[in-house]
């Protein structure tokens, strides 16, 4: 199979899909890889590292599309990207569907097999969301604690105090992985910090975790009214795999926060959990304010650490990659779920539930939309 590799396009998106050690990998197993020119570069990865571990260095973005049988990517495809699609080519990438509309309908009308990285599920884990959602929950605090500081816009508040003065206090809404490593960090900074969750199971793992170190709370609007109220950083980080984010934290309660206060909105990437970060923002410009508090919405924060969140992403989708190579996707999908439920888009149509629910399509199995290709082995 040819893999494709072209270079990210999104404002600030440094990481690559493949690093020279996932380029030997496939020519290992018998594979054809094409790295557009430079597509390594941000992440510190040189054309010769991926000449030497047997790529083809291609230059056009266009020739890379065109020759590959899957495009591997990091970010969902930009409108510019659209024009590449082709029935048939299979594209392995984030994709984020729910909040990218006109990308569903480009995929689904030039019959595209999309697969994304944030729905392929082992027993209710999301192993290829994981490790970004390790840096982008570490990213947080730390984004957070800058922009507290009055030079940034912010009320002048040190997460950690001082003695004599409060600590500066965090609340967490969502405490899966992002929710968790926003907690150490927040921690480790000194905050005094709260994790809002729905499940009661994961508040008490939580408890197990970090002890009398944060509080926890259940998800419900009087609590999450409260905590937002007292907090000096609100973090977002709640998911409901491929659907849309709830609007958990209302403009009402947003304009209860103290000037100068700041939400980092992890799940904007889902369309968000607060009212008010209505729009996605970029590394460029990465903050808005609304009612005295500053919004941060980039969608893409670990391009902002490129070398540690490529090698973090490219450790855990290579072996799928490598799966759909080596067995083709009908075979590669079939003999492995957790693969099949990545598949967002294909044969036209949207084979992801809750995509289909929440952009208004029909939903169709992958079984049904693949029809007897799936059972042949491609
Ligand atoms: N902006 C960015 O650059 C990045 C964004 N993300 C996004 O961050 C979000 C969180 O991802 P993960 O932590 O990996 O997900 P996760 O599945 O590990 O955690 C989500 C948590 O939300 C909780 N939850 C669900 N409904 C809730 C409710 N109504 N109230 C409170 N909690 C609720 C779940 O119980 C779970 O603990 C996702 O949208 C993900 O795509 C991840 C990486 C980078
Ligand atoms: C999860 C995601 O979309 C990102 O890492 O950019």
């Amino acid at each position: 199979m040819f893999i494709g590799v072209p270079k990210e396009i999104k404002n600030n998106e440094n990481r690559v899909a493949l690093t020279p050690a996932g380029v030997l990998s496939f020519k290992n197993a018998g594979h054809s890889v094409l790295v557009e020119k430079g597509a390594g570069i941000g992440s510190g990865f040189a054309d010769e590292d991926y000449a030497k571990a047997g790529a083809e260095i291609i230059d056009g973005v266009e020739n890379v599309w065109a020759k590959a049988d899957m495009i591997m990517k990091v970010k969902e495809p930009l409108e510019s990207e659209y024009q590449y699609f082709r029935s048939g080519l299979i594209l392995f990438t984030y994709l984020h569907l729910a909040a990218e509309p006109e990308l569903a309908k480009a995929l689904k009308e030039k019959g595209v097999i999309a697969i994304a990285y944030e729905t392929v599920s082992v027993n209710r884990t999301l192993p290829l969301l994981t490790p970004m959602s390790e840096v982008a929950g570490r990213m947080a605090a730390q984004i957070g604690a800058q922009f507290l500081q009055k030079n940034n816009g912010g009320q002048g508040i040190l997460l950690a105090g001082v003695p004599g003065v409060n600590r500066g206090k965090v609340t967490i809404i969502g405490g899966g992985i992002v929710g968790t490593n926003a907690a150490k960090m927040a921690i480790g900074l000194g905050a005094d910090v709260t994790i809002i969750d729905l499940s009661a199971d994961r508040l008490r793992q939580l408890d197990d975790i970090f002890g009398n170190q944060v509080k926890t709370l259940m998800s419900n609007p009087y609590n999450i009214a409260e905590a937002v109220k007292e907090a000096d950083l609100l973090i977002g980080a709640v998911l409901i795999p491929g659907a849309k984010a709830p609007k958990l934290v209302t403009e009402e309660m947003v304009k209860t926060m103290k000037a100068g206060s700041v939400i980092v909105d992890v799940a904007i990437d889902q369309g968000g959990v607060v009212e008010t970060s209505d729009h996605v923002t970029t590394h460029d410009n990465p903050t808005f304010e609304k009612h005295g508090v500053i919004h941060y919405s980039v969608a893409n924060m670990p391009g902002a650490v490129p070398r540690t969140s490529t090698i973090a992403l490219t450790n855990v989708t290579v072996p799928y990659a490598l799966q759909i190579a080596n067995k083709g996707v009908f075979k590669a999908i079939t003999e492995n779920p957790s693969l099949k439920l990545g598949v967002n888009v294909a044969a036209g149509e949207i084979t992801y539930e809750a995509v289909a629910k929440d952009l208004g399509y029909n939903y169709v199995s992958v079984e049904e939309a693949l029809g007897k290709e799936l059972s042949e082995v491609k």
